[in-house]
C-alpha cells in the first residue's frame, strides 16, 4: 500500500465552496482498490468540527504560528480525515477564505502556512504509527507544502502539486517571510519568492516532484502566457514533470437514477421522466411552466465563468423562445445584470442567489441545457454533472470542457458520437451563434434524445484517473502500480 497524505483547504461533504471540494472529496474513494491508502489533512473550521464527533487527539501543538492547536483523527463519510484544530485560526464565521463581510481574512498568509507546516510534519513521521510517503498538496492553500518538505530534514518523502484554478495563486508581501518558518535561502528564484513577495502557488509549483492539473488541455494552455497568470516559464522549464489529469465526479452522488434531489429518478431509458423535474425547477426559479427549451447555469458569476456573456445573450435566448434558470452568486455586477434580466423577462429568467447543493442537483436533473460558457476552465465538473445528468452541455472550448464534450458539428451529428454544443472564441458574438445552434438542434427531437443519452452513457467517472494518480505517486517512490496492489 502507498500511504498518501492529501492536504485541501475544502473537502466534500464537510465544507466546500467549489469543484477542489468535489475532487478532495470524491479522490480517496477512487483511489480505493489501487493500492493507495489516501488520508486527508484539513483546517478545523466550525462546520468541520461539528461532524468530527468521536475523533481522537493524535498530537498537540503549543505554538503553531504564534496560536495552539491540535491534530484529531476521525472517520466521517467514508473519509479518514486528520483536522487541524486551532480556533484561533479557523473557527470563524464566514467561507474558508472570506469573512461574513465578503472580504480576505488578513491572517490567510498565516492560516494556510499553518496547514502546509503541519503537513510537512506529518511526512517526517509527527504521529507514532503514520507516515505518508507521498503528500499531494490541492491549490495555493496547500502550495507552501513542497516548499517545507524541500527545505526541511532531509527524507525520502514525496510531494505532489495539483493546481485546480491558476487565477488563485496566495501572493503575499515580503514581509511574511520571515515568520514563514523557512530558512532564509527559500526566498528565492527556486524557493517561494515571486515578484519580490512570497507566492504559495509559485513555491508549489517550484519545489514539488510532480505538478499536476486537472486536464490535459488546461496543463497545455497554462504554458502561455494568455492561461499562466505569470506561471508559464516555471512550467514551461519543468515541462517534463507537469501531467493533466482529468477530474472525474463521484458517481454515486451525482446518479439520477437514485438522487435524492430530484423530483423524480430517470435513467437513460426513462429519459421521458425529467419532465416532472423540468417543472420543479420552473416553479423553484419562479418561470412559467412552459414547454420550451430550458437553459441553465449553476456557477460562481464571476469574469472566469463567461457570466457577463451570458447576460449579454439573455434577451436573444428569451426572443428565441427559451427560459433561463440562473442558480449561483459573485460578483454584484454580474448578480445585478442578471438580476435584472429576471426583471425584463418575468416568468422567463429566473435566478436563485447563494449556493444550494440540493437545487444543483435538481436543475441538473430538470434543465435541457447547461451553459458553461468559461473564459478558462481548468477542468469543470458542472458539464461532467450535466453529462451524467442527460442535460446538454453547451460549453466554450477551452481547458477541461475541450477535453470533456463532444461538439454536435456534422461530422460529429453523422458519426453520432456528439454530447454538446461549443463555441469558440469565449466572445458574446460566439455564443449567441452556439446558442442558436443549440435551438436547432433541440428543435429535432429524436436526435436531442439521441444526444442526451450519449452524454449519460459517457464515461465521467475517476476511474481512468485515479489509476493514473495511483501511478504518478507509485512512480514517484520507486514503485509500479502493481507492486503496491500486492502490499
Ligand atoms: N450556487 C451554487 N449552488 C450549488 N452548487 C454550486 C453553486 N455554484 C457552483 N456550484 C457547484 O460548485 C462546483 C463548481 O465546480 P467547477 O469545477 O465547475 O468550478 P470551480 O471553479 O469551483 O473549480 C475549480 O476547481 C475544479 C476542480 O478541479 C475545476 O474543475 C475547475 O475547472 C476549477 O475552476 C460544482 O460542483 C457546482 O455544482
Amino acid at each position: 500500500m502507498i500511504e498518501v497524505l492529501s492536504v485541501t483547504s475544502e473537502v466534500y461533504p464537510l465544507i466546500k465552496t467549489g469543484g477542489l471540494a468535489d475532487v478532495a472529496g470524491a479522490l480517496p474513494g477512487a483511489l480505493s482498490g489501487s493500492g493507495v491508502t489516501m488520508r486527508t489533512l484539513v483546517p478545523g473550521y466550525p462546520a468541520v468540527m461539528a461532524r468530527l464527533s468521536g475523533g481522537r487527539e493524535v498530537a498537540s501543538f503549543a505554538d503553531l504560528f504564534g496560536v495552539r492547536g491540535r491534530l484529531v483523527a476521525g472517520r466521517v463519510d467514508g473519509l479518514d480525515l486528520i483536522v487541524l484544530d486551532a480556533p484561533a485560526l479557523y473557527d470563524r464565521p464566514g467561507n474558508p477564505y472570506v469573512g461574513p463581510e465578503g472580504w480576505d481574512w488578513p491572517d490567510n498568509w498565516k492560516r494556510f502556512a499553518a496547514l502546509s507546516w503541519v503537513a510537512s510534519e506529518l511526512g517526517l513521521g509527527l504521529v507514532e504509527g503514520y507516515r505518508p510517503q507521498v503528500i499531494h498538496a490541492h491549490d495555493w492553500q496547500a502550495g507552501l507544502v513542497p516548499a517545507y518538505v524541500k527545505y526541511g530534514p532531509s527524507s525520502t518523502l514525496k510531494t505532489v502539486m495539483t493546481v485546480h484554478n491558476m487565477a488563485f495563486q496566495g501572493t503575499f508581501g515580503a514581509e511574511i517571510f520571515g515568520q514563514l518558518r523557512l530558512p532564509e535561502h527559500a526566498f528565492s528564484v527556486e524557493g517561494v519568492e515571486y515578484y519580490g513577495g512570497v507566492g504559495y502557488l509559485k513555491a508549489g509549483v517550484e519545489c514539488a516532484d510532480v505538478v499536476t492539473t486537472v486536464s490535459p488541455s488546461y496543463a497545455g494552455e497554462i504554458r502561455t502566457p494568455a492561461f499562466g497568470m505569470g506561471l508559464e516559464g516555471l512550467l514551461n522549464n519543468r515541462s517534463a514533470t507537469v501531467f493533466g489529469v482529468l477530474n472525474g465526479i463521484d458517481m454515486d452522488a451525482w446518479n439520477p437514477a437514485t438522487d435524492t434531489a430530484l423530483a423524480q429518478t430517470y435513467s437513460a431509458s426513462t429519459i421521458q421522466n425529467r419532465l416532472a423535474n423540468k417543472r420543479a425547477v420552473q416553479e423553484a426559479f419562479g418561470l412559467d411552466p412552459a414547454d420550451g427549451p430550458l437553459f441553465a447555469v449553476v456557477s460562481r458569476l464571476t469574469w472566469q465563468k463567461g457570466i457577463d456573456l451570458l447576460a449579454a445573450n439573455i434577451d436573444l435566448m428569451v426572443a428565441e423562445g427559451a427560459q433561463l434558470a440562473v442558480l449561483g452568486s459573485g460578483d454584484a455586477e454580474l448578480e445585478n445584470a442578471v438580476r435584472s434580466a429576471t426583471m425584463r423577462h418575468p416568468g422567463r429568467v429566473g435566478l436563485v442567489t447563494g449556493y444550494n447543493e440540493k437545487l444543483s442537483h435538481l436543475v441538473q436533473g430538470g434543465a435541457d441545457v447547461m451553459m458553461v460558457p468559461s473564459r478558462f476552465e481548468p477542468c469543470g465538473l458542472t458539464q461532467l454533472y450535466a453529462l451524467r445528468y442527460g442535460c446538454v452541455p453547451l460549453v466554450s472550448r477551452v481547458g477541461g470542457l475541450n477535453d470533456t464534450v463532444i461538439d454536435a458539428n456534422v461530422a460529429a451529428l453523422q458519426a453520432e458520437v456528439a454530447t454538446g454544443v461549443q463555441f469558440a472564441p469565449p466572445s458574446e458574438t460566439a455564443l449567441a451563434d452556439a446558442i442558436r445552434r443549440t435551438l436547432a438542434l433541440y428543435a429535432d427531437e429524436k436526435s436531442w434524445k439521441k444526444m442526451q443519452r450519449r452524454g449519460m452513457k459517457s464515461d465521467v467517472s475517476w476511474a481512468t484517473s485515479a489509476a493514473r494518480y495511483a501511478q504518478l505517486y507509485a512512480s514517484l517512490i520507486g514503485l509500479s502500480t502493481d507492486d503496491s496492489a500486492d502490499d
